[in-house]
């Protein structure tokens, strides 16, 4: 009988690059040959004395389409990982979940930051962790929170885990090594990486880090689907990249901090050995990486501007059909052809509310003011649309086809009202002229 195509791994130290893709399939992969058993899940006897554990990402009975899970083969199963949790209160000060109770001051406006500035004493990414906003509730797996990482030292000795959401890490500044339980990934801008809810990690670097980090409650990000746009097009199921089993066998001379998020605390506990010890898995729930520049944007190619549902990477849906309790949108190079058309965003007022960053470049409704690693807010009902200057170009603007080139804007768009933090609503530097931008736009009728 042929057994599937089985992705080598090995250890940690060594690990990094090997990836088998399919955005769902069903990876297989082993870091020792023979960790991994064929034919069956739990043996009565996993190979080399391992243990076998179910890592669910969906209730079992979860349409198959939906359903989620992976089995992993591991030196020691979870429950000698997550155990004794003491409440951390010290650890990631400005990390928040949804309901957040506190009151940002924040007026109901359209809101603009600057940059979250790089602390100037030595932190990993657990303590750079900067909630800007939250919506729903982790605890009812509803909603979601944005957030800005900063680090300016690499987590060593220390594992986190995330127990309320997935979380969809997208660089800005540095390149950032993930290394999960299932194996190793790295990204910088313009790539993205998604660690599902319940899974180990810690990040390594070198240098300074930043960048955005979408943690969604819900349902698991999906692809979105495609209805008249066909099989092709967005992004595509092979792009999606999935990392080789990598472990790490340390069981002594140090003491490893494993840091969890559950139910909006944060705890810890002390491990005389790695939680990192999956030596294979296999399964369709498992971090993955993408790189947004392999995205294929499609466009209006007659008139007028379509709605940006069309450049929708991944989807958290909601029970309701067509409104999403998360679309992770992008921005990426593309022409704009169109004719007779005001080709940026047109100005609207949404039902949905959006939350937008920059990964690098000069995004088209807002040349000035928004900067790469900046944010801004525009919540449900609050009217917004290109300022005066993006305005001008394109009422005045020949209408050749033209490149947008170089550029990486991205949105979290939800349909809950995303509340800001305390720490958005004081600390973080705010454009308090951000209406402005709109004020030079010329009144009509004359
Ligand atoms: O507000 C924004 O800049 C995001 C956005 C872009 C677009 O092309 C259409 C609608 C929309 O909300
Ligand atoms: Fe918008």
């Amino acid at each position: 009988m042929t057994e599937e195509t089985l992705l080598k791994g090995g250890l940690i130290s060594d690990a990094g690059g090997s990836y088998s893709v399919g955005f769902g399939s069903h990876h297989a992969t082993e870091a020792v040959d023979g960790a991994l058993p064929i034919g069956r899940n739990s043996p009565q006897k996993p190979p080399f004395g391992l243990y076998a554990e179910q890592l669910s990402g969906t209730a079992f009975t979860a349409p198959l389409a939906h359903n989620r899970r992976s089995w992993l083969y591991r030196i020691r199963p979870s429950v000698l990982h997550i155990k004794d949790l003491e409440p951390a209160p010290g650890i990631a000060k400005e990390l928040r979940t949804a309901p957040n109770p506190e009151e940002s001051g924040l007026p109901a406006a359209q809101l603009r930051w600057s940059p979250v500035d790089m602390p100037s004493e030595a932190h990993d990414f657990v303590d750079g962790l900067h909630t800007i906003t939250t919506c729903g509730s982790a605890a009812e797996g509803t909603g979601i929170a944005s957030h800005v990482f900063t680090a300016n030292q690499p987590m060593t000795d220390r594992i986190f885990v995330n127990m309320d959401g997935e979380m969809l890490l997208l660089p800005e500044m540095g390149s950032i090594r993930v290394v999960t339980e299932l194996g190793v990934l790295s990204a910088s801008a313009g790539e993205v990486i998604c660690v599902p809810r319940n899974v180990k990690f810690r990040v390594e670097h070198d240098g300074e880090i930043r960048g955005y980090i979408l943690e969604n409650y819900g349902q698991a990000l999906t692809l979105p689907e495609r209805g008249p746009i066909g099989a092709n097009s967005l992004a595509s199921p092979r792009d999606f990249l999935y990392p080789a089993a990598a472990y790490e066998d340390i069981d002594s001379g140090r003491t490893f901090e494993l840091v969890a998020k559950w139910s909006g605390k944060i705890y810890r506990t002390e491990l005389d050995h790695s939680p990192l010890d999956v030596v294979a898995w296999h399964g369709n729930l498992a971090p993955y990486k993408y790189d947004l520049r392999r995205f294929n944007t499609i466009g209006s190619i007659s008139f007028d501007h379509p709605d940006p549902s069309i450049f929708t990477v991944l989807t958290s849906p909601s029970e309701i059909p067509g409104t999403a309790n998360c679309d992770f949108v992008i921005f990426p190079d593309r022409w704009l052809v169109m004719e007779e058309t005001f080709r940026p965003p047109w100005y609207h007022i949404n039902v949905m509310s959006e939350f937008m960053g920059l990964v690098y470049g000069v995004y088209d409704a807002k040349p000035g003011g928004f900067v790469p690693g900046g944010m801004s807010l525009h919540n449900a009902g609050l009217p917004h649309g290109p300022d005066a200057e993006a305005h001008k170009a394109a009422t005045n603007h020949d209408l050749s086809p033209q490149k947008l080139e170089g550029t990486m804007a991205f949105m979290f768009e939800t349909r809950l009202v995303q509340q800001p933090t305390a720490f958005s609503g004081s600390k973080l530097k705010r454009d308090t002229d951000y209406a402005k931008c709109w004020e030079g736009l010329p009144r009509g009728l004359r």
